[in-house]
């Protein structure tokens, strides 16, 4: 059964795996594909330090994997297959590619490495198309990865070298199996698990649709497959391709909703499969009625943050509406009527009982918690509320447009206003910075660094974090005297607190501390051009050479500068620099070895190394 037609495209072909892996021919056999396996001889040594990132690596191991099947195979018989697939997993822990382990020690090194914490499976794939013309080989590559995130429990030794024994982490990449015994290693996978296993099927499929069933010119502003098309859509598209009806409407009205943007959520426009009417009459616009709504909910939580709605049913849920309102000292209907679009909206439960706070709630809306995120709503609420409610003459009047359309940094300028407006601007980067900096810490392995100075470092959640990481390091946060006076609120003690320093200054215009390594964490985003150049020059003149530079910043692939977030953002903030930027940035200032790494979900990070000048 072929039940991804795409696939079906192969199966007059003559298609050859260029791999050993068990792993991939059952994958690929499973998914109908028919194909010949011709394990590839060549040497997985291509210099890893040459590669911008990990994934590049990956690619260019899976295209020389299957370039070399090819030319071996057209050597041999003056005759190339028609499609050859290569490809290459590895496991990235921080700044670290690990492959197959090459003895037990080997794999015992690299299982430590990965226990307890999270890590990154990358599969590089690529797909070559061959023809032979005059004696000689043609081949057209086209190459993609995919990332899943995997985190390991913390596992005892004893366990670990129980599993080494077993021998199934010898030919594994990163040291374990997750389809087999290894699955009892892991915590959670985000993200394509049979990526993981070593062949990022999903991802293929939509490759081979691209490849195969490109959208004509006219058909690219309503047919966006972000998703492998349904099945009717692509028998449409194939009708189209022998010259049948227009496929647009079919594909609109197919399972393929999601955007091209990678955004996971519905298209405003996309239809609701099951409403779309067979009688001529436009689907329901759900995703755009969603839109329009969609600040009235913020406003709801936004107000029940503000009342501590969250912080009260944590200590004291669940209470019913009355009860809740006389605390609040507000009106009972008012309040039921908040209660129940919280409800709605998936903040609160409401049993018999009373209302009580769901699971995220308490984790992330109350203000007491580890993840609390209530800082970032608080800010949201008082400032940037007000700043996009100016967006419409924003745009008529074109503001500063190198800070977005609205010409305002969310965070500028509030610091100099009021000790509250100050407050709420550090406990909203208390919050977000709570979320990213362990990821941060641990993109690179700094432990060759002996000093850290976190420029704009805030309440000093990231100096906590590579204090925690790195027990040499000694770590200074610098940030404006209004935000060091006050960052001691924000402290918890422990015992590498001692190890961290608040200096009070501006980095613009005071002298910078001494160290080893510098940080910018979410910084050059709120700065135009003119601005960053003196800040990064400024640190180019401090930092010794062999001392390093590490900028953290919003994730900025093509693929997610076009989703939801990065772009709202972009409004009030300025486009978000891709990770190509950032390191030409740092090279122009002196930086070398610039390296790029993903920070979880949100971020990446670059590290470069201060040249002799
Ligand atoms: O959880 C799992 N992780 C990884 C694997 C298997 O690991 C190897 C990765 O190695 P590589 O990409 O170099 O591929 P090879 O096995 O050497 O085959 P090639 O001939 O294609 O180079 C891969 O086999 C994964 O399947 C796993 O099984 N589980």
């Amino acid at each position: 059964m072929v039940l991804c037609p795409v696939i079906g495209k192969l199966q007059h072909k003559h298609v050859v795996l260029a791999s050993a892996s068990p792993r991939r021919q059952e994958i690929l056999s499973n998914a109908g594909l028919r194909f010949e396996v011709v394990p590839s001889r060549f040497k997985e040594k291509l210099r890893k330090a040459s590669f911008a990132t990990p994934y590049a690596y990956a690619m260019e191991t899976a295209k020389q994997k299957a370039l070399e099947v090819a030319s071996r195979m057209h050597q041999k018989d003056l005759r190339a297959p028609d499609v050859v697939i290569g490809a290459d997993t590895i496991v990235v822990v921080g700044a670290v590619i690990l492959e197959k382990p090459v003895d037990k020690q080997d794999a015992y090194r690299m299982l430590s490495r990965l226990n307890g914490k999270e890590h990154s499976v990358f599969t590089g794939v690529a797909i070559v198309h061959c023809c032979s013309k005059d004696g000689r080989l043609d081949t057209e590559v086209s190459e993609f990865y995919e990332e899943t995130t995997v985190k390991f429990s913390e596992l005892s030794e004893e366990l670990l070298w129980e599993y080494i024994n077993s021998g199934e982490p010898m030919d594994k990449a990163g040291g374990y199996g997750i389809q087999a015994q290894g699955g009892m290693l892991v915590e959670y996978v985000h993200g394509d698990f049979l990526n993981v296993v070593g062949f990022p099927l999903n991802h293929f499929c939509k490759e081979l649709a691209r490849l195969y069933y490109p959208p004509r010119p006219e058909d690219l502003h309503r047919v966006r497959h972000a998703s492998i098309p349904a099945v009717d859509t692509f028998e449409n598209l194939s009708d189209m391709e022998a010259g049948g009806s227009d496929p647009g409407q079919s594909a609109e009205g197919g399972r393929g909703g999601q955007q091209a943007d990678g955004d996971r959520s519905q298209a405003p426009g996309a239809p609701d499969a099951a409403l779309n009417g067979a009688d001529g009459r436009p689907p329901l616009p759900a995703g755009l009625l969603e839109l329009m709504d969609g600040f009235k909910a913020s406003k709801v939580l936004f107000t029940a943050c503000k009342l501590k709605l969250f912080d009260m049913l944590k200590d004291q849920g669940p209470l019913k509406a009355v009860d809740i309102a006389r605390k609040l000292n507000a009106c009972a209907g008012g309040t039921e009527w908040l209660l129940d679009v919280c409800v709605a909206l998936g903040l609160l439960e409401k049993t018999h009982r009373g209302y009580s706070n769901t699971e995220v709630a308490t984790l992330h809306l109350a203000s007491d918690g580890e993840h609390s995120l209530q800082g970032l709503a608080e800010y949201n609420d008082a400032h940037v509320w007000g700043v996009f409610t100016r967006l419409g003459p924003a745009v008529q009047e074109g503001a500063d447009q190198t800070r977005g359309a609205l010409g305002v940094m969310e965070e500028e300028g509030h610091l100099s206003q009021s000790r509250e407006m100050t407050l709420q601007f550090m406990r909203a980067m208390h919050s977000l910075s709570k979320l990213t900096a362990h990821h941060v810490a641990t993109a690179f392995d700094l432990s060759r660094f002996t000093s850290a100075c976190d420029l704009g470092g805030c309440t000093g959640i990231l100096a906590r974090e590579l204090a925690q990481e790195y027990p040499r390091l000694q770590v200074t946060v610098f940030d404006l005297p209004e935000v060091t006076e006050l960052s001691g609120g924000f402290q918890r003690g422990g015992r590498q607190t001692e190890r961290i320093r608040f200096v009070p200054g501006d980095f613009f215009k005071d002298n910078l501390p001494e160290a080893d390594l510098y940080v910018l964490s979410r910084i050059l985003q709120d700065w135009p051009d003119d601005k960053l150049h003196k800040l990064l020059s400024r640190i180019s003149s401090s930092c010794k050479p062999g001392g390093g530079l590490l900028v953290a910043e919003a994730a900025a692939e093509e693929k997610e500068r076009a989703s939801r977030r990065p772009r709202l953002r972009a409004l009030s903030a300025g486009q978000p620099r891709s990770p190509d930027e950032h390191r030409w940035l740092l090279q122009r200032h002196g930086f070398q070895d610039v390296r790029v790494a993903r920070a979880g979900d949100l971020l990446h990070v670059v590290l470069g190394t201060r040249a002799v000048p």
